[in-house]
């Protein structure tokens, strides 16, 4: 697993990076090959046409003028009004493709970025910033999708028109072209040079970026806390540090990037005025006006291009920093996957055993869990009870193995949960976090999350059960009012109660549930309850529990001490050993006394 990083710590890339990778952009590309040979064709056309007017002009003035040839005039503007028109044809062809061929590519790898992020484990996204794997998702791809789509035919057509604009020099005049080409090994060296720097600047950038990322998300997920607790002026700080961060390392970046630009346009204009110098000299001799004039057009034709050309390399190597980055989590390999020869499990009675389980988050981090050992039968509910960080989190996580055990077993139904297919077994438990998150949309898609094919009949059923059915309805839209994320307009009993109403749904036969601590007026827990016993009917439950009335009536409690079992049994038989239970009891009995 990756070493965990936070919002002000530069991410260190795991493999470096392959020039041959490049090579796999050619899969995104392949299903519009036959769209990108379309614009080149366009491209190719509307360069022809283009370049076609300096050679009309030599006509023009070599012969037509000379001769007052006023029907020659006459024709060579004719086609070049026309030549023209195909231009600019071609040019918005061109656009409007290109823009298509790059919203579909975006797409393409924006669907393959985030499955492969879909299928990742919990400790993947425990050991990053959420606002890290963000901007790969958003920000990276749109860069990148840019310089495949706009980049790559803007450099084949640049290709093309130098390509054709030497032809017409070499035709015009081979001795000012090899004289117009003298420079550019001095340009390829050049950037050869800059490349190098600019790689490490850029992927420095990213880094930056990443940052400045996410440490706003983090802080918009932490606004109510940085509030409550007055804490906007260091929030503030820190974003100031983190932006500035980001504009030094910008700012070095774009140093070493703008050092190609004057430099091809130096030597753009030293050739020129070689060119100018050379043939002011042969005028008349080798030279005529006429191909002087045309030369210098080609000259800009020429050149034009290579600028582009050396704004692609500048931004291919830009997007290397950033192709990096998305390829290393398309490359992120899931730990917790079906096993090669992985069944589904047979629907569930809901036996199920730790078998001398231990467990560790991190290879190089001792056992958090220690030959943990429990059987739980078909229907029982089955309370986890300790102090914080004893590990009553971790053993529910193992139970739907959101993270592999390190030794020992977990079995359902005597089958151990490694051999059996995720889907079969996740789709079967019912998990409900202390914190019950609430999707963007209706009270009724919120619900029905449980099992999406539900009817509305069979979602109102599902919440009366779970006596959520009164407040929704007292709701402005009833099951169709909108939420926020997190459903930050209801309340946390509330929520609870739509998470009950969503397992109900899905029916599981195993449920797992890590029960809220906050405090709840006594209507809603009394409702709470009852809703929690419609819940627990017929399935084997585990209840990280805080509540006495679920302990007491639980069939067996685990009392969790530092990754351990140190006692279990019913309430009445752990009250009368004395230990640790009875300890934990009495304390928060004489606490609700107080209270
Ligand atoms: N994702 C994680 N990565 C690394 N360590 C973790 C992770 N989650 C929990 N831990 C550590 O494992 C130990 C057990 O945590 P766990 O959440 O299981 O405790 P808990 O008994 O459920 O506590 P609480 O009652 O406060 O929820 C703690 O020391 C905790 O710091």
């Amino acid at each position: 697993m990756a070493k965990r990083n936070t919002y002000n710590q530069d991410e260190s890339l795991r493999q470096r990076f392959n020039w041959h990778d490049y090579a796999r952009l050619g899969h995104y590309l392949k299903p519009y090959a036959g769209q990108m040979l379309l614009v080149l064709g366009s491209i190719l056309l509307g360069n022809v046409a283009v370049i076609l007017g300096p050679y009309l002009m030599k006509v023009a003035i070599d012969q037509a003028i000379p001769n007052r040839d006023f029907h020659q005039l006459w024709l060579l503007g004719g086609i070049f009004l026309t030549s023209l028109l195909v231009a600019f044809g071609c040019f918005r062809y061109r656009i409007w493709s290109i823009t298509k061929i790059g919203q579909d590519l975006l797409i393409d790898m924006r669907t393959d970025l985030f499955t492969n992020i879909q299928r990742l484990p919990f400790s993947y996204f425990d050991s990053r910033p959420h606002g890290k794997i963000l901007i790969r998702v958003v920000n990276y791809i749109n860069t990148l999708s840019d310089l495949l789509a706009n980049g790559l035919v803007n450099l084949i057509s640049d290709i093309i028109s130098v390509i054709i604009t030497l032809i017409f020099m070499f035709a015009i005049n081979w001795k000012l072209t090899f004289d117009s080409l003298v420079l550019i090994p001095v340009l390829i060296l050049w950037a050869y040079v800059i490349q190098k720097k600019q790689r490490v600047a850029f992927r420095e950038l990213s880094n930056k970026q990443s940052n400045l990322n996410a440490y706003i998300h983090e802080s918009i997920d932490g606004i109510k806390i940085t509030q409550g607790f007055a804490q906007e002026e260091n929030a503030i700080q820190a974003f100031d540090d983190v932006a500035n961060d980001n504009r030094d390392s910008y700012m070095r970046a774009v140093k070493i990037q703008y050092a190609l630009g004057p430099g091809v346009q130096n030597v753009s204009t030293i050739t020129t005025a070689l060119i100018y110098f050379i043939g002011i000299q042969q005028l008349g001799v080798v030279v005529s006006t006429g191909t002087l004039i045309a030369f210098i057009g080609y000259i800009n034709n020429f050149w034009n291009p290579i600028i582009n050309i050396g704004n692609f390399y500048n931004s291919l190597i830009t997007a290397t920093a950033y192709l990096e980055r998305i390829f290393e989590t398309m490359d992120e390999k899931s730990t917790v996957i079906d096993a090669p020869d992985a069944f589904d499990l047979p629907p569930i009675k809901g036996d199920v055993r730790f078998n001398d389980v231990s467990f560790r988050y991190d290879q190089d981090e001792p056992m958090i869990l220690k030959h943990v050992l429990f059987h739980a039968k078909p229907g029982q509910t089955i309370a986890l009870v300790g102090e914080t960080g004893a590990g009553k989190s971790t053993i529910i996580n193992l139970l739907s193995r959101f993270y592999n055990v390190s030794e020992g077993q977990v079995t359902i139904d005597n089958v151990d949960i490694s051999q059996i297919t995720l889907d079969s077994l996740r789709t079967q438990m019912g998990v409900m976090q202390q914190d019950t998150f609430i999707f963007s949309g209706t009270i009724m898609d919120n619900i029905r999350y449980g099992r999406l094919d539900a009817t509305d009949d069979e979602v109102v059923q599902a919440a009366k059960v779970a006596r959520a059915d009164d407040f929704i309805r007292t709701l402005p839209d009833g099951y169709q009012t909108t939420v926020q994320e997190r459903g930050g307009s209801m309340s946390a009993g509330q929520r609870q109660l739509i998470a009950f109403a969503r397992v109900l749904l899905a029916d599981p036969r195993i449920l797992i549930l890590d029960e809220a601590t906050a405090a709840i007026d006594t209507k809603t827990e009394a409702l709470l309850q009852e809703g929690l016993n419609e819940l627990l009917k017929g399935r084997t439950s585990f209840i990280v529990a805080h509540r006495l009335s679920t302990i007491q009536r639980a069939d067996q409690i685990l009392v969790v001490d530092d990754g351990q079992i140190v006692e279990a049994g019913t309430h009445a038989e752990l009250m009368a050993q004395r230990g640790q239970y009875y300890e934990l009891y009495d304390s928060q009995y004489r606490m609700l006394q107080a209270t």
